[in-house]
């Protein structure tokens, strides 16, 4: 066995598949020679000595579940300089010799900072069900957060159908529309309203230009949620004053596109960061996240990847209003 350990913590909003990578990356690991240990509640727990070790068994029968066994949390602590020197003591104390790190862009560009700051390697997995993390064409728990998104589409389609309504039906994706365009297209719905196809007109403009109701008696309208309030609520009340004759509802789906056991796409993906997460570590690889592209494995800077603004497939927009007519 090699000296000292390796560290492993989620960070952000739990994904499906986060405990798929805690299991790779610690079973790699000790196939490798390397020990384990596991910080509890994120960064959080990186600064309170939340630590202990983990065993090949630690991680079995979690494949399969949703959340993560390690928790996670959202550290204003780790945001302070003071923080981070706190959590550097923890790892020299914990005998931590690299840090893993399972989260989104927020969590990445901590780690950057983090390692900016102290002479500390940081592998970064991206575990999000938002996407939104540039040189990687998926994150963990995409996948399975989309196929939430498209079973409950499916159940507000038959009520929707039924009464002959519009539904604005808001998903997560923080700044990002990737889940709000593709569970659009995945469910057949009639329009999705996305940050990233802000142009001078406006989105429910052209969806009604559009003439959304020409062969049909209900629509569902995919709204990424928004930070300024531009969320479905925002749309449907907009749809209630200016075209009265709709009966008009909403729907967030909330939180509950972050549960669930995930899909066989995350599992194989989390299993194959994980591995490559370590792989990466022994051929001195630091301070880059563990992607795939084009079903390659890539190692992408700290830097790029959390370049805001990963761009969306335009092609997108124009299937989905192509079939949607
Ligand atoms: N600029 C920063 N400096 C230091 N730490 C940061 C910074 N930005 C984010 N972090 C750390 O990363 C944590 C998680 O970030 P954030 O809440 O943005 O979630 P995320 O990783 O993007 O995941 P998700 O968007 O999927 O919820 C923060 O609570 C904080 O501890
Ligand atoms: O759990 P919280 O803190 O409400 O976070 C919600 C946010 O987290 C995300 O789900 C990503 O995990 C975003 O899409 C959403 O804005
Ligand atoms: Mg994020």
């Amino acid at each position: 066995m090699k000296e000292g350990y390796i560290g492993i913590l989620t960070s952000g909003g739990d994904a499906s598949g986060m405990n798929a990578t805690i299991r790779a990356i610690t079973r790699s690991a000790i196939c490798n020679g390397y020990k384990v240990k596991g910080i509890y509640r994120g960064y959080e727990g990186l600064i309170n000595d939340e630590i202990r070790e983990l065993t090949t068994e630690d991680v079995s029968n979690i494949i399969q579940r949703g959340g993560t066994i390690l928790k996670t949390a959202r550290s204003k602590d780790f945001e302070t300089a003071e923080g981070r020197e706190k959590a550097y003591e923890v790892m020299q104390k914990e005998k931590i010799h690299t840090l893993f790190i399972i989260g989104g862009d927020g969590s990445l560009t901590g780690a950057r900072i983090f390692a900016q700051e102290y002479d500390v390697p940081c592998i970064g997995l991206p575990g999000t069900i938002d996407n939104d993390l540039w040189g990687t064409d998926l994150t963990i728990g995409y996948d399975t957060a989309l196929n939430t998104i498209v079973e409950c589409v499916d159940k507000i389609r038959d009520t929707a159908t039924s009464h002959e309504r519009i539904f604005f039906v808001e998903v997560m994706g923080r700044d990002a529309g990737f889940l709000a365009q593709n569970s659009a297209i995945a469910s057949g719905a009639e329009a999705a309203i996305i940050p990233e196809d802000q142009t001078d007109t406006d989105q429910l403009e052209e969806f009604i230009k559009r003439g959304f109701r020409k062969t049909k008696n209900s629509s569902i309208v995919i709204v990424t949620e928004s930070p300024t309030g531009k969320g479905a609520n925002y749309y449907a009340e907009r749809v209630k004053k200016e075209y009265p004759q709709y009966d008009v509802r909403v729907t967030i789906l909330g939180h509950l596109q972050r549960g669930g056991s995930p899909s066989a796409g995350d599992r194989i993906l989390a299993s194959r960061l994980g591995c490559a997460a370590i792989q990466a570590m022994m051929e001195g690889q630091r301070n880059v996240m563990i992607g795939i592209r084009n079903d390659k494995v890539v190692y992408v800077p700290f830097a790029e990847a959390i370049k805001k603004n990963k761009p969306i497939d335009k092609s997108l927009i124009t299937v989905l209003n192509e079939l949607s007519i």
